[in-house]
């Protein structure tokens, strides 16, 4: 399908050129001085006399925009993320509103395939000598975008409200938003040079409403891949539902033929800001800290026994008769087994924000679960843990937001086009 592309006169997708051949390409200060605009003084020099940057496979690794499903979702996270919501100007609607995903559509699929995107914009140049750094860029509608845009009809139902918890101390200012991008890259420059290319290109259609920075290993830290920590220390990740899992797709991807119809391939994001109450967790004996979980703090393996990927054993008790994993360990309390098989796939990030007035440190994680309904996923889980999960004494729902994300954009497609051409 070729569509017409709004800031071309010919209506062709304009390549931006990559950002390596930018810096290398003897005369380009003319052309960064075109790209870069303002900026173009001081990088354009540079331009002319730096040789172009050699990539290490961080910078090289390359996600595809287009597929079925939009990227970041299944991808290991990456160590340097940006959530960032926004809700629409109080003149814009639909048009607007698809003109701006068009826009972002475009933006992200050049910068993550590693060129400075051609735009109506200036590049900062942030990024000019760094390849993609598998960057993923994700576009979600949240539950206010509906009636902004006079599609209400077309709200899925998956986007009610989440209930409330008896644990939540949410701030709405922080909560919730019209539309969410969600920026994943292993290198720190690319994903801010993403954030503020997106930003910049909704000047004018919409507001930013809250903005969380997030974190996690780098790649390459250790020998192999192994399963990111928290800020706990613990091993987080490890029974995440698995893309080789039989019901993989139907747990986390609406089907085709799902409800709305334009949410096939799409997917549901819970995000939770979730504090830690880390001077009370850290003056907690080990012995505790692995009975709240239930699981090893060494190598995440369950105290029910075996390794890290030993399946948990529930019923497993101790010499003493005691349960191994206690009852209210939060593996227990959030397995699958115990909540009529409700599952979700984690894909989350730290976060650091300094410290609070009270000295203590703002610092947790950002939240992400990813599911075909949020019905099926968190709600009955969170409520679980609601009720009685020893994680609780150690952190602070501070956030919420829940995201209808579409599936992923065909090649001339923009993210969302089913909607809001629909
Ligand atoms: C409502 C869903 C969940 C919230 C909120 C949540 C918060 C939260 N979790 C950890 C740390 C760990 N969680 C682990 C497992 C785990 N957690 C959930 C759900 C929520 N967690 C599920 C469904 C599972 C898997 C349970 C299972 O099938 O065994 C683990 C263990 C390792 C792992 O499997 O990932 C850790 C560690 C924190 C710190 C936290 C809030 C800050
Ligand atoms: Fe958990």
């Amino acid at each position: 399908m070729t569509k017409h592309h709004p800031d071309t006169p010919s209506g062709e997708r304009p390549t931006g050129p990559s950002r390596r051949r930018l810096l290398g390409t003897a005369g380009a200060a003319g052309a960064a001085g075109l790209v870069l605009g303002a900026a173009g003084g001081a990088l354009g020099t540079a331009a002319a006399t730096e040789p172009p940057t050699d990539l290490a496979t961080v910078g090289r690794s390359r996600v595809p925009f287009h597929g079925a499903h939009q990227p970041g979702i299944v991808e290991p996270a990456q160590a340097h993320g940006h959530l960032i919501a926004f809700d629409l100007a109080a003149d814009a609607g639909r048009k607007e509103a698809a003109a701006l995903l068009r826009r972002w559509s475009r933006t992200a699929e050049a910068l993550m395939a590693g060129e400075t995107p051609s735009s109506r914009l200036h590049d900062t140049g942030i990024a000019l000598d760094a390849g993609p750094s598998s960057l993923t860029v994700t576009f979600g509608f949240g539950r206010s975008f509906f009636g902004r845009t006079g599609l209400v009809a077309h709200r899925p139902a998956a986007l009610e409200p989440l209930p409330p918890f008896s644990s939540d101390a949410l701030d709405p200012r922080r909560s919730d938003g019209d539309l969410w991008i969600q920026i994943g890259a292993d290198d720190a420059l690319v994903a801010f040079h993403a954030l503020r290319a997106l930003q910049r290109e909704a000047d004018g259609t919409a507001r930013v409403r809250w903005q969380m920075n997030g974190f996690n290993r780098s790649p390459g830290a250790t020998a192999g891949p192994r399963t990111p920590r928290n800020l706990m220390g613990q091993i987080d990740g490890t029974n995440n539902p698995k893309e080789t899992d039989e019901d993989f797709e139907r747990r986390v991807f609406v089907p085709a033929g799902g409800d709305p119809a334009w949410m096939a391939g799409g997917s549901y994001a819970v995000l939770r800001r979730i504090r830690m109450l880390l001077d009370d967790w850290e003056r907690t004996p080990l012995a505790e800290q692995e009975k709240v979980l239930g699981r090893r703090k060494s190598d995440g393996a369950p105290l029910s026994g075996g390794s890290e990927t030993t399946p948990v054993d529930l019923e497993k008790r101790n010499a003493d008769g005691d349960l191994a994993i206690a009852a209210d360990a939060h593996v227990r309390v959030s397995a699958p087994e115990t909540n009529g098989g409700a599952a979700m796939l984690r894909r989350s990030f730290s976060y650091h924000d300094g410290f609070r007035d009270d000295g203590a440190p703002d610092a947790g994680l950002l939240f992400i679960a990813w599911q075909a309904d949020p019905l099926k996923g968190f709600v009955p889980v969170q409520r679980k843990l609601d009720r009685g999960d020893a994680l609780s004494r150690f952190i602070r729902h501070e956030a919420s937001a829940l995201f209808a994300v579409p599936g992923g954009a065909g090649e001339g497609e923009y993210v969302g086009q089913r909607l809001l051409e629909g």
